[in-house]
C-alpha cells in the first residue's frame, strides 16, 4: 500500500458490555476461545520493506473480523434492516439468507427487515413495503439468482432515509452494494451520527467487477468468472468452425478489466484481452485490426474478449450520458468493434464470419457458485458479528487471505483498478500472446 495515510480505525458506538449469546459455544474443543479480540490485527501488506539501516518495521493493520466476546446490541430488543443496492450480482441471496440465519438463529434476533428495492424503499413516496426476514422467508433463496429483495439505482435523501430508520426502530443497517451503496452508507453513516443516534450500518461489498478498494476479492466475482467461461468456449467453437471465423466477447467491467482477465486466464481461448486499463490502438500496424488479421492468417480463427469500459475514447465527448446513481453511460464498445472489423475486412476483400456475444445480464443474475456461496456465508456471518458489537460505518473485506474491518471512509471514492505490469495482466498477456501479434 503506498498509501499509508488510510484510516483504519473501526468506530463503535458505545462499550460492548452484554455478554455474546455465543459464550456456550465460545471455547473450541481445544480449550482456546473462538472469539477475536480488537487488538488482533491484519496488517495492511504482507510484504515489509525494510529501510536500509533501520531493523524496525512499521504496520499498517486492519482490524480481523469474527465473533467478539462480548456484544453491543441486546439482541431480544434490536431490530435489523438489509437493503441490496446498484446492480445484481451473484450471491446477494445467500448474503440475506446468511444474515437472517445468524442473526435469528445465532444471536437471537428476531425482528429483521428487508427493504425493497434498494434505498427506494426507504422513501415513503415510493410504496415498497418491508419484509419480514425469518427463516422461513429465506429458505432456499440461494438457489435462485437476483435479490429476494430487489435493488435499485438513484439517489434518496439521505436525511430520510435516516427517519425511516428511527421510525421503524433499526438499531443495525446492513448495507450491500458496491462503491456507490459504499458512498450511500458513508452517508447515512454521518447522519447517524449527526443526529447522535445508536444505529450502527455495516456495509458488505458487491460486484463482478471486483474493483472495490481495499477489497481483494468481492463477493459474485467467482460466480461470473465461471459463467464468463462458458462464453468464451461457445466463442471459441463458434471461430473454429467456420473459415476465419472470429469469436468477439462483451463482459462486464465498468472501469476494471478484472473479470476479463480473470476469465481469459480461466478459458485460455482468447487471442486478444481488452481492458480499460489499457488504452486500444486499432488501426495501422501495430493495431488491433491488423493484429487480428495476422493472427487469421496464422490460425484461421481468433477470439477476441473486450471488458465494457475499454475503448471508451473511440466516442465522442459530446453525448455523455449518467445513469440515475450518476454513473458514467458507457458505450457498447462490443458492438462498435463488431463494426470496426466487419469493415476492415470488406475494405480487404478478405471473408470472415464474426458472432458477437454478449452475456452480461446472464453473467450477473445468476446464482452463486459454489465457492462464492461458501464465500457468502463468511461475509454475512462476519458482518453481524461486526454490527452486533456495535461497530458501525465499516465493511466487511477479504484481505491478504483474512477477513477484516475496513472504516467505509477508507475505501469509499476510490477504486481498485488492475496494474497493467502486475502479475494478472502480465499472466493475460503471456497466455494470449497479443503482444507478439500487436508487434507483428
Ligand atoms: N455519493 C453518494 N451519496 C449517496 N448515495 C449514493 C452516492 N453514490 C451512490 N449512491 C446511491 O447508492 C445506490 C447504489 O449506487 P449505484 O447504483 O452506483 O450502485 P453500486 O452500489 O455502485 O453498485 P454497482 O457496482 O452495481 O454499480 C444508489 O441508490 C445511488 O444513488
Ligand atoms: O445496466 P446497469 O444495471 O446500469 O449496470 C451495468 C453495470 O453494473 C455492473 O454490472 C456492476 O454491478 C457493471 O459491470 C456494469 O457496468
Ligand atoms: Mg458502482
Amino acid at each position: 500500500m503506498k498509501n499509508m495515510n488510510i484510516n483504519t480505525t473501526i468506530s463503535v458506538l458505545g462499550p460492548a458490555r452484554i455478554p455474546s449469546p455465543l459464550t456456550s459455544q465460545g471455547v473450541t474443543r481445544d480449550g482456546k476461545t473462538r472469539f477475536m479480540k480488537d487488538e488482533y490485527r491484519i496488517s495492511v501488506d504482507v510484504r515489509v520493506d525494510r529501510v536500509a539501516g533501520e531493523n524496525k518495521d512499521s504496520l499498517l493493520s486492519f482490524e480481523q473480523a469474527g465473533p467478539r466476546e462480548n456484544i453491543y446490541f441486546d439482541p431480544s430488543k434490536l431490530k435489523c434492516a438489509v437493503v441490496t443496492c446498484g446492480g445484481l450480482c451473484p450471491g446477494l441471496n445467500d448474503i440475506i439468507r446468511s444474515l437472517v440465519l445468524e442473526l435469528y438463529h445465532v444471536y437471537g434476533v428476531k425482528t429483521i427487515y428487508g427493504i425493497r428495492h434498494g434505498l427506494q424503499g426507504f422513501i415513503p413516496k415510493y410504496g415498497h413495503d418491508l419484509i419480514e426476514l425469518n427463516p422461513e422467508r429465506v429458505s432456499g433463496i440461494q438457489n435462485t439468482g437476483g435479490s429476494m429483495l430487489g435493488s435499485s439505482r438513484g439517489g434518496q435523501d439521505i436525511g430520510e432515509i435516516v427517519d425511516c430508520l428511527e421510525r421503524i426502530g433499526v438499531g443495525l443497517l446492513f448495507m450491500v452494494g458496491g462503491d456507490g451503496t459504499l458512498m450511500a452508507s458513508k452517508a447515512i453513516g454521518d447522519e447517524i451520527l449527526n443526529r447522535r443516534l445508536k444505529i450502527s450500518v455495516v456495509g458488505i461489498p458487491k460486484t463482478i467487477d471486483n474493483d472495490i478498494f481495499l477489497v481483494s476479492r468481492s463477493f459474485g466475482f467467482d460466480s461470473a468468472v465461471d459463467v464468463a467461461t462458458l462464453a468464451i468456449k461457445g466463442a471459441h467453437n463458434e471461430a473454429e468452425a467456420y473459415p476465419n471465423g472470429i469469436g468477439l466477447i462483451k463482459l462486464m467491467g465498468r472501469h476494471s478489466g478484472f473479470l476479463a482477465a480473470t476469465a481469459a486466464l480461466a478459458q485460455p481461448d482468447a487471442n486478444f484481452v481488452l481492458i480499460p486499463e489499457e488504452e486500444i490502438l486499432l488501426h495501422g500496424e501495430n493495431g488491433l485490426l491488423a493484429a487480428v488479421e495476422r493472427r487469421l492468417a496464422l490460425r484461421k480463427h481468433a477470439v477476441i474478449i473486450v471488458a465494457e469500459g475499454a475503448g471508451q475514447n473511440f466516442f465522442e465527448d459530446k453525448d455523455i450520458e449518467h445513469d440515475a446513481s450518476g454513473n458514467l453511460k458507457l458505450k457498447d464498445i462490443g458492438l462498435f468493434l463488431k463494426t470496426e472489423i466487419s469493415t476492415y475486412f470488406k475494405s480487404k476483400n478478405i471473408p470472415i464470419s464474426l458472432k458477437y456475444i454478449d452475456p452480461s445480464y446472464i453473467i450477473r443474475s445468476l446464482p452463486a457458485n459454489a465457492n462464492d456461496s461458501v464465500f457468502c456465508g463468511l461475509l454475512a456471518r462476519d458482518a453481524v458479528h461486526a454490527g452486533m458489537a456495535g461497530k458501525t460505518n465499516l465493511l466487511i473485506s477479504f484481505w491478504n487471505n483474512n477477513y477484516v474491518h475496513i472504516p467505509m471512509d477508507a475505501s469509499a471514492g476510490q477504486r481498485k483498478k488492475m496494474d497493467p505490469s502486475g502479475r494478472l495482466w502480465q499472466s493475460v498477456l503471456e497466455s494470449t500472446g497479443q503482444n507478439l501479434l500487436f508487434n507483428g
